[in-house]
């Protein structure tokens, strides 16, 4: 008998995936395929024992099955979401996370027009009614969906499909998403980019979400914003339970706000009894499907030869083409410039949740030009693919189903070029901060998001020297110091602060009292300030004048702020989480300008 060492890798598969993929591992791989799926206790008891875990989303894939899956080196996902793979307990123990990103888009949006017509039509009512063998043509008259509007949440891969699909047929369609492509969205024929997704609920006859379960997503649509919507409007989700709030869905059907639903996915599936999710199941308003998706022959076939490719490319020592957890920086590179890669990732993050998510500033994220300006040592540095990829992943993960971890050296081009960003590197070798002489700091860099791609390479390399403050754009700089990261300038304000963690950032009136009402909206809602700090409008650059090649370091005291103009940036550094509730309060407490919240 051959000892454990000898035997073939093993590959557990606890779900149903395409033979198709699974085909292309049998030859040289012990496949253990179980379509039924495995009970949670019998999984922690088969793992120990397996190299490879294929799963779809109803495998929960814990950080106690990982800790026990000792021989583990790869979980692939057999289509995109990873929520139900504990990725970070994953990395910790070496464990690759792959993926298949593109395998079942269409499919997704295919399932997405079937519950749009079948809603409009009563298409499920009608079928059941009619097998229990009543003939209801009155009860049964539905709506047409040529020439309604369709609102669209997200114009992503499967958002663009569906937005393609539904111009052919006819339909109107507008769309919320503040870090898409405008321009591709319009060539697309999208008739409108909304900046607020307030903004398009009163005019929309069906809505349909493709983002990403995440803390921005989570109850997006709930009970203020279903009573923006017509009385007629029907609503769609075949992205992630948890977009819509349930309990509030099931009461805008229950009491005529809306008309009705078509729902694919559900916070928990499948749902438990008597919870919102189980009652919408059963609502005669309700076209529901049991998370069919992705459930095509040829998404599963697409997405099982993704992934069976990619598992047998790590189990051979290769590196895989999704990795969900690849690593940003190689090994040799890894002293030297982690840290930039950290602040970089940073810079982009503090970017995109701070200008582009803030309802009052509809900047972008999606085709925007960017400048990364490294300055001092930095500006020597000979391979800078790891600070290109670290701003990728800090522009992208606020909006990404994997948080960003699935952007690497590897794929970040890729990644930003299917996003339209595009950026610039420039190493300074002259201008702000050239050969350190009087200057704080070995190396600062600074990101500059452009109002306008135009002008001449000379033009562009003024700008360079007037500080880069060209209305329209954006600028943020950041330094590090040892192993520790600081944002030095946030667009006209002076700031010195560790990027970590949640952050309010407040833009606000310099008045007395602000920061009493400000720590008064907070109190009343039990959130605990770590630091805060108030930073000042840099007069120097508001007028446009040249910098001192130094990067500036704010004043950590509230009272700085008030003797260089009469606007400020107010900085707090938050234990825990903030609701919207939070935000909106501290919205429209009186002398603030804007809010915006950062998790980095
Ligand atoms: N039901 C199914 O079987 C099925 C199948 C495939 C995909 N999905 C789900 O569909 C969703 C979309 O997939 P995708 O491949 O198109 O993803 P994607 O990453 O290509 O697109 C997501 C889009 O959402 C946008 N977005 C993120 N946060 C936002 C916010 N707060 N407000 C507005 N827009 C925001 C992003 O900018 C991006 O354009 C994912 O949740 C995925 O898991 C479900
Ligand atoms: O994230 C996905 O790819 C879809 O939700 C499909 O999930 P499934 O593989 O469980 O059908």
């Amino acid at each position: 008998m051959a000892s454990t060492t000898d035997r073939k890798p093993r590959i557990l598969v606890p779900e149903k995936v395409s033979v198709d993929g699974l085909a292309l591992l049998s030859a040289d791989y012990e496949v253990d395929s179980r379509p039924q799926g495995v009970p949670p206790q019998e999984l922690l008891a088969l793992i120990p024992d397996v190299d490879a875990l294929i799963v779809r989303s109803e495998t929960k894939v814990t950080a106690e099955v990982l800790r026990a899956g000792s021989r583990l080196r790869v979980v692939a996902r057999a289509g995109v979401g990873v929520d139900n793979i504990d990725v970070e307990a994953a990395t910790a123990g070496g464990i690759i996370v792959v993926n298949s990103p593109a395998g079942n888009i269409v499919a997704a949006a295919e399932h997405t027009v079937a519950l749009l017509l079948a809603t409009a039509r009563n298409v499920g009512r009608a079928d059941r009614t009619t097998k229990e063998g009543r003939w209801e043509r009155g009860k049964l008259v539905g709506v047409e969906v040529g020439r309604k509007t369709l609102g669209i949440v997200g114009l992503g891969k499967v958002g663009m499909k569906v937005a393609r699909m539904c111009i052919g047929l006819g339909m109107k369609v507008i769309a919320f998403d503040p870090y898409a492509n405008p321009d591709l969205a319009q060539q697309t024929g999208v008739e409108r980019l909304v900046p607020r997704l307030a903004d398009m609920l009163p005019e929309i006859d069906f809505l349909t979400i493709h983002t990403p379960l995440l803390a921005s997503t989570l109850d997006l649509i709930g009970e203020a914003e279903f009573k923006l919507m017509k009385p007629t409007a029907r609503v769609l989700n075949v992205a992630r339970g948890g977009v819509y709030n349930e309990a509030a869905l099931l009461e805008a059907l229950n009491k005529g706000v809306i008309a009705g639903a078509g729902l694919d996915v559900f916070t928990k599936e499948p749902p438990d009894q008597n919870t919102p999710a189980w009652q919408l199941l059963r609502h005669e308003k309700v076209t529901a499907t049991p998370h069919l998706g992705a459930s095509t022959v040829e998404a599963q076939e697409n997405v099982a030869v993704d992934v069976c490719t990619q598992v047998a490319a790590v189990l051979r020592g290769e590196l895989p083409t999704s990795a969900v957890n690849a690593p940003l920086i190689l090994p040799e590179e890894y002293r030297a410039l982690k840290p930039y890669a950290k602040l970089i990732e940073r810079m982009g993050g503090l970017y995109t949740q701070h200008f582009a998510s803030a309802s009052a500033s509809h900047v972008g994220v999606g085709g925007r030009h960017f400048e990364l300006v490294y300055h001092g040592e930095l500006a020597g540095v000979s391979n800078s693919r790891p600070l290109l990829a670290a701003l990728v992943r800090g522009l992208v993960s606020p909006f990404s189903d994997t948080g960003g971890r699935h952007v690497n050296i590897v794929n970040a081009t890729a990644v930003a070029r299917e996003k339209g960003i595009v950026i610039r590197e420039i190493h300074a070798h002259s201008g702000i901060g050239s050969g350190n002489e009087g200057s704080a700091y070995a190396s600062f860099v600074m990101l500059r998001a452009l109002a306008t791609v135009e002008g001449t390479e000379s033009e562009q390399q003024d700008r360079e020297k007037t500080g880069g403050v060209d209305p329209g754009s954006q600028v943020i700089e950041g330094y590090v110091s040892g192993n520790n990261v600081y944002i030095s300038r946030l667009d006209r304000f002076n700031a010195s602060f560790s990027p970590e963690g949640t952050l309010l950032i407040l833009h606000n009136f310099d008045e007395p009292g602000k920061i009493g009402g400000v720590g008064s909206v907070l109190g009343r809602h039990g959130i605990n300030i770590r630091f805060m700090q108030v930073a000042s409008l840099d007069l120097g650059r508001q007028k446009g004048g040249q910098d001192d090649a130094q990067p500036a370091q704010a004043p950590a005291l509230e009272t700085s702020a008030k003797k260089n103009g009469d606007e400020a940036l107010m900085i707090l550094g938050i234990d825990g989480d903030v609701t919207k509730d939070v935000v909106e309060d501290l919205r429209t407490a009186e002398g603030i300008l804007n809010v915006s919240l950062v998790r980095l």
